[in-house]
């Protein structure tokens, strides 16, 4: 653990951690993905739910798909607002040592070679969706993990917005999530095509990815 990450947790939430990483791992190598429960540090997710509550609706914008050139906006596919974080909050700053420390502890225990992590808000709208997609295309792009987490208190089965994950292409069942405070999704980003369900009441989460350095030659690998 970084040193700068080992002076803002304590032990105890430090120990905690690392039983919460080390089922993320066994996960990840035997079956690709991994959904933990009440996974967050205590407190983080209200404190993030509070930070997104606080952020006004001009902060979000309509999320696109694609990157850079050819990112466009395409509401058949998705719906949803995103608003990035940069960790100028409190919240946004916990959260982003949170992932640096499962970033690490990915990469030493998993030899990963994760070099960087990006992560936004994001508010479904009562009927929002985000339809079936994968974050990642083979070979083109350096997204290697995504990771969800919920902000949502007290969430009902007939309440909706399921993500639904797939294990493969032909995969039509998939496994549901549903989107509850403190669950945490997170699954190779190549392999698990993934959907979310329209839900009957406003969602809200956070979505991030861990990239692995794709910069070779001259072309320098962009910041997103
Ligand atoms: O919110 C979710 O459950 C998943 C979001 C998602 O798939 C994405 O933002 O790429
Ligand atoms: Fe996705």
């Amino acid at each position: 653990m970084t040193g700068i990450v080992q002076q803002l947790l304590s032990p105890c939430e430090g120990e905690n951690n690392v039983i919460l990483f080390e089922k993320i791992v066994e996960d990840l190598c035997t079956k690709g993905y991994s959904i933990q429960h009440q996974a967050l540090p205590t407190g983080l997710s209200q404190q993030l739910s509070d930070c997104q509550h606080r952020l006004s609706d001009h902060n979000f914008t309509a999320a696109g798909i694609g990157r850079q050139q050819e990112y466009q906006k395409n509401s058949f596919v998705r719906t949803d607002e995103i608003c990035w974080i940069d960790g100028t909050s409190e919240a946004g700053r916990r959260w982003l040592l949170w992932c640096e420390e499962l970033k690490a502890y990915l990469n030493r225990r998993l030899f990963l070679g994760l070099f960087s992590f990006e992560s936004h808000f994001a508010h479904y709208a009562p009927g929002s969706f985000y339809k079936r997609h994968t974050d990642a295309f083979k070979g083109e792009s350096n997204r290697m993990l995504s990771l969800v987490t919920y902000l949502n208190a007290d969430w009902q089965l007939e309440d909706g917005g399921e993500l639904v994950l797939y294990r493969d292409e032909a995969d039509r069942e998939g496994i549901n999530v549903l989107p509850r405070m403190g669950t945490v999704a997170i699954f190779l980003s190549e392999d698990f095509p993934h959907e979310v369900k329209p839900a009957k009441r406003d969602r809200y989460s956070v979505a991030g990815w861990f990239r692995i350095n794709t910069t070779h030659g001259n072309k320098v690998d962009p910041p997103r």
